[in-house]
């Protein structure tokens, strides 16, 4: 019988739990909304109590407390979503299977592998530095640094950097630690209240995402410049519209403007090959490789 791993990603609206082989291959897949922590990991329970797992990796939203000495390891620390500021979310999944191997990381950190290791599996050509930011509910990165996830004393917070507004532009933002943070400027909600309408409904001309690529670009500069990573992939609902990557690239060019060398932007600013799955498939993958 082949091993069977499982994988969690945990986001702020939705959670998808799926099992699969060590090749990253989906057996099956489900997901629910995400509401209280206990009916959420209720309805993580009933799926995976139906399989025999050999591991299981969670990648969850956050912030998250991933250091191993500390005494809140495995919790979700300071999220504003109702009822999940510090859940022991992995302690929780350890006294449920206290025999299974479980690996903690953000959800980010997921999809950053999933893009890496999917595509070494399947030997398509990848970098061994690459930066994944999503761009959805929130923005984040999770970044693979000579091919494994960079964490230290915690993890990067790319989401919340500080933008520059563009010129005309009085929104204010919407993040609730920092107002006009990245995310509050550019993540799928701060979209919704510029637009008065759900992000996905606006058409692919709306001048608004020329305003979107423009602090979508301020982050590759600045990711850019920090992590001087080989590509910068992005996933997430906003970046399923892909008018916004010619707009980020050519914004990101201007301004750069030429400091640093980088990769063609062509080659560069490129979306995730997994799309939607990356987080999934990269959960299964770590746990197939969780020591
Ligand atoms: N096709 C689309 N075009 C533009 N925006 C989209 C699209 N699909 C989703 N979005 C926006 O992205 C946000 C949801 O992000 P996404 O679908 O990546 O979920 P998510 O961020 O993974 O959720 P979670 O926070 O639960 O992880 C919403 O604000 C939504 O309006
Ligand atoms: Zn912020």
């Amino acid at each position: 019988m082949t091993a069977l791993y499982g994988g969690i990603e945990a986001g702020g609206t939705k959670f998808v739990c799926a099992v699969g082989d060590a090749q990253g291959n989906l057996q099956t897949r489900v997901h629910f909304p995400t509401t209280t922590p206990e009916e959420t990991l209720q309805h993580v329970f009933e799926f995976f109590d139906q399989y025999q797992l050999t591991a299981l990796a969670i990648g969850s939203f956050g912030p998250i407390d991933i250091n191993p000495d500390s005494d809140t390891y495995g919790y979700i620390t300071d999220t504003p979503k109702e009822g999940w500021r510090m859940f022991d979310f992995y302690g929780s999944m350890k006294r449920r299977y206290p025999d299974l191997k479980i690996v903690w990381t953000t959800d980010v950190n997921v999809a950053a592998y999933g893009e890496y290791r999917h595509a070494q599996l399947t030997n398509q050509s990848v970098q061994d530095n690459i930066l994944y930011t999503t761009i959805g509910t929130g923005v984040g990165s999770g970044f693979i640094y000579h091919g494994s996830l960079y964490q230290a004393y915690s993890h990067p917070e790319t989401g919340h950097i500080l933008v520059r507004h563009a010129p005309d532009d009085t929104f204010s933002g919407d993040c609730p630690y920092h107002g006009d943070c990245l995310e509050g400027m550019a993540a799928g909600p701060a979209l919704e209240k510029r637009a008065g309408k759900k992000a996905q409904e606006l058409a692919p001309d709306d001048p608004l995402w020329k305003l979107e690529a423009y602090y979508i670009a301020q982050a590759c500069v600045d990711y850019t410049l920090q992590f001087a990573p080989a590509q910068l992939i992005f996933g997430g609902g906003v970046m399923n519209q892909e008018q916004l990557f010619p707009l980020v690239r050519e914004e990101f060019t201007k301004l750069l403007n030429g400091y640093v060398a980088t990769p063609n932007p062509d080659e560069y600013i490129i979306h995730a090959r997994l799309g939607d799955n990356a987080g999934i498939v990269g959960s299964i993958l770590l746990a197939a490789e969780a020591k």
